[in-house]
C-alpha cells in the first residue's frame, strides 16, 4: 500500500489540503518564524553568557531576550492552533465525505465493507492522524531551529558544523533504515487492528449471548480475541521498539557530537574556550528539539498508513457509488400507481469461497394497487433477496421493473424505493420520524395506544420518549412509525413473528386488512398458516425461486 518512499511523503499535508494561499503563507511563515526565533534566543543567551563576569545588566540584551520569547510563543501558539483546526477541519471534512459517500453505495457493497471496518477507520484512524498533526505542528519550528542553530554554529566554527552535518547525516541515515523496516509492522498493526474491531463488534451486540454462555466468552476472547489482539500487540510491540532504537540512535549521534565537540574539537581546531562552550551551549539547545524531530517521525509514518487506509475506503466508496440521479417526485399520492410489473428479474451474490454463490430468479411477478400478498418460504430460500430486489435495494443482473408505463432506471430508482415503507427481520428502530416535518403527536399518540405502547413508550419534543423496549414491541414501534409515513406500499418481513396470539390476530385481522381498505398494497413475509386465507395471492420462495400458489383463499 506504501511504496518505499511513501511513508516518508507527508500525505497529512496532502489530507489537511490547505486550499487558502494566504493561510498557507501566515502558516509557513509562522513556523519559520518560530524556529528562527527560538534560535535567536540561544544567540541572545549565548551572548549574555559573555558577560557574566560584569556586574550590570545588559538592559538591550535582556529586552530583546523577553521580546523574542514572547515571539516565540506567539508564533508557536498560531502554528499549532492552525495546525490543529486544518486536521480537524480535514478529518471532519473526511467523516463528512465518507457519510455523504454511504449515502450512496450500493446496498450489497455496504454488506461487504461491512459496519465494523467503516468505524474503525473514522474513530481509531482518524485519531492516528490527529495525533500526527500535533507532532508536525511542534517538529516544524524544531527542524527550523536546528537549521538555523547549525547556522548560528557555522559562524563559530565551520568544524564544529562539519561535525554537526556527519552527525546529523548519521542519524538520517539510521532513522531512514528503521521506518523502513517498521512500515510493514506498521500496516500489518494497523490490519489486526481492524480485525480486532470486527471482534469488538461481536463482543458488543452480542453481549447478551456472550454474558449468557461462558464457554462461548472464554472462546471468543481467549482463541480468537487474544490471538488477533496478540498478533496486533508484538507488531505494535516491533513498531515501538523500533521507536525506542529510534531515539537511541539519535541519542548515540547527539553524544558523539557532543565528544567530537569537547574532545575532538579543541584538538583539531584552535577555538577558545569560550568559544567551544558556545557551542556545546547549541548542542544542549537542540537536544529538545531533536527529540521532538524524532518523535514526529514515526507518528508521521503511521499517519501515513493511516492516511492510505482511509483514502482506500474513500474509492471502495466511490466505486460502490450506484448511479443514480436525484428524486423527481415520479410517484406523488394519491394515485402513486396502478401496477408493478416486475419482469424476468434476475440476480446473483457475488463468488465467496463456499462455492457457488447464491442466486435468485428469473422470477417475474405483477403486484396491484391495493393488493394483500403474503411471501412463505424456507429458510436461507430467499425471500430477504427477492424483497430487496422489489424494493430496489438490491440491483438486478437482468430484468426490468416497470411501474404502469414507465421502466424503472437510474432516473426514477430513488422515486421507486420512496414508494415504500419496510420493516425488515434486522430492522433499526429510529427514534425520530425523521424525513417528517409535520408529525400529527395526536395521531402518534394515538397509534402507540392502538399498539398496546402507551405504557411503554411516549412521543415528546418530536422523538419517542423509550426505545428500550422488548423486541416484540419495537416491532410494534417500528409499525407506528412505518404506518405514520402513509407510503403506498408496505413490506412486513415477519414483524408477527415475535408477537402474542392477541397481537398477531390483531395486525392480521385489523392493521392490514386497514391497509387494504385504504389501498395500500401490502407484502407480508409470513409463516401463519392460520391467517393465509387473509391474502389476496400467496407467493412461495424456494432455492431462489418464486412461484404463487394457487387456489389459497379455498
Ligand atoms: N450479503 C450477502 N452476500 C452473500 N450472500 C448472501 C448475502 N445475504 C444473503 N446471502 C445468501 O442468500 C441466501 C438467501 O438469503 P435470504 O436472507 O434472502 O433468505 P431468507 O429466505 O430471507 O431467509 P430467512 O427466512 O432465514 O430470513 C442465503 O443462503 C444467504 O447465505
Amino acid at each position: 500500500m506504501t511504496g518505499k518512499l511513501g511513508l516518508f511523503r507527508p500525505k497529512l499535508l496532502e489530507f489537511i489540503n490547505i486550499q487558502n494561499q494566504e493561510k498557507k503563507f501566515l502558516l509557513v511563515s509562522s513556523a519559520l518564524i518560530s524556529g528562527i526565533i527560538n534560535a535567536l534566543t540561544l544567540v541572545i543567551l549565548n551572548a549574555a553568557a559573555k558577560d557574566f563576569d560584569k556586574p550590570d545588566l545588559d538592559e538591550r540584551l535582556f529586552i530583546l531576550f523577553v521580546l523574542s520569547v514572547a515571539l516565540y510563543f506567539v508564533s508557536k501558539r498560531y502554528v499549532t492552533h492552525r495546525i490543529t483546526e486544518l486536521v480537524q477541519g480535514g478529518i471532519f471534512d473526511y467523516r463528512t465525505r465518507v457519510l455523504y459517500l454511504l449515502r450512496g453505495i450500493k446496498l450489497l457493497s455496504y454488506e461487504s465493507i461491512g459496519k465494523s471496518q467503516i468505524l474503525s477507520l473514522l474513530s481509531e484512524k482518524t485519531e492516528l492522524i490527529s495525533q500526527a498533526a500535533h507532532r508536525l505542528a511542534e517538529g516544524v519550528p524544531a527542524t527550523v531551529m536546528l537549521i538555523c542553530s547549525f547556522i548560528y554554529m557555522a559562524t563559530i566554527s565551520k568544524m564544529a558544523l562539519m561535525m554537526a552535518l556527519v552527525c546529523i547525516a548519521g542519524a538520517m541515515i539510521s532513522i531512514y533504515v528503521l521506518v523502513q523496516s517498521i512500515s510493514v509492522s506498521m500496516q500489518q498493526a494497523m490490519e489486526k487492528d481492524n480485525e480486532y474491531f470486527a471482534y469488538m463488534q461481536h463482543v458488543l451486540d452480542g453481549f447478551k449471548e456472550l454474558k449468557i454462555n461462558r464457554e462461548k466468552t472464554d472462546d471468543l476472547y481467549g482463541n480468537y480475541m487474544r490471538q488477533v489482539s496478540e498478533e496486533a500487540w508484538r507488531n505494535n510491540v516491533s513498531t515501538d521498539i523500533s521507536n525506542v532504537n529510534l531515539q537511541l540512535y539519535a541519542q548515540l549521534y547527539f553524544y558523539i557530537l557532543m565528544a567530537s565537540v569537547v574532545f575532538l574539537l579543541p584538538q583539531l581546531s584552535s577555538l577558545t574556550a569560550d568559544k567551544i562552550m558556545s557551542i556545546t551551549t547549541i548542542i544542549f539547545f537542540i537536544m529538545g528539539p531533536i527529540v521532538v524531530i524524532i518523535d514526529m517521525v514515526p507518528s508521521m509514518a503511521r499517519a501515513n498508513v493511516a492516511i492510505d487506509f482511509l483514502h482506500q475506503l474513500e474509492s471502495q466508496l466511490n466505486v460502490a457509488q450506484e448511479s443514480v440521479s436525484s428524486g423527481q417526485r415520479a410517484f406523488v399520492s394519491p394515485d402513486y400507481f396502478n401496477r408493478i410489473s416486475i419482469s424476468q428479474l434476475y440476480f446473483s451474490y457475488p463468488n465467496t469461497d463456499q462455492g457457488r454463490p447464491f442466486s435468485v430468479g428469473p422470477f417475474s411477478l405483477n403486484l396491484n394497487r391495493g393488493e394483500l400478498v403474503f411471501i412463505r418460504g424456507g429458510n436461507g430460500s430467499g425471500k430477504s433477496t427477492i424483497l430487496k430486489l422489489v424494493t430496489g435495494l438490491y440491483e438486478p443482473s437482468s430484468g426490468a421493473i416497470i411501474v404502469d408505463n414507465k421502466t424503472i432506471g437510474n432516473d426514477l430508482l430513488i422515486d421507486y424505493r420512496s414508494l415504500f415503507s419496510i420493516i425488515f427481520t434486522d430492522f433499526h428502530l429510529f427514534d425520530r420520524f425523521y424525513g417528517q416535518q409535520n408529525v400529527d403527536v395526536e395521531m402518534v399518540n394515538e397509534y402507540l395506544i392502538l399498539m398496546g405502547l402507551e405504557k411503554k413508550t411516549g412521543f415528546k419534543n418530536g422523538r419517542f420518549t423509550n426505545i428500550n423496549l422488548s423486541t416484540g414491541q419495537k416491532k410494534r414501534l417500528a409499525l407506528v412509525i412505518a404506518l405514520l409515513e402513509d407510503k403506498a406500499i408496505y413490506v412486513f418481513d415477519e414483524v408477527a413473528a415475535d408477537q402474542d396470539p392477541e397481537f398477531r390476530q390483531f395486525f392480521y385481522d385489523v392493521i392490514l386488512q386497514k391497509l387494504k381498505e385504504k389501498q395500500k398494497t401490502v407484502i407480508v413475509v409470513t409463516h401463519d398458516e392460520k391467517y393465509f386465507t387473509h391474502c389476496d395471492r400467496l407467493l412461495v420462495v424456494d432455492m431462489g425461486q418464486l412461484r404463487e400458489e394457487e387456489n389459497v383463499n379455498t
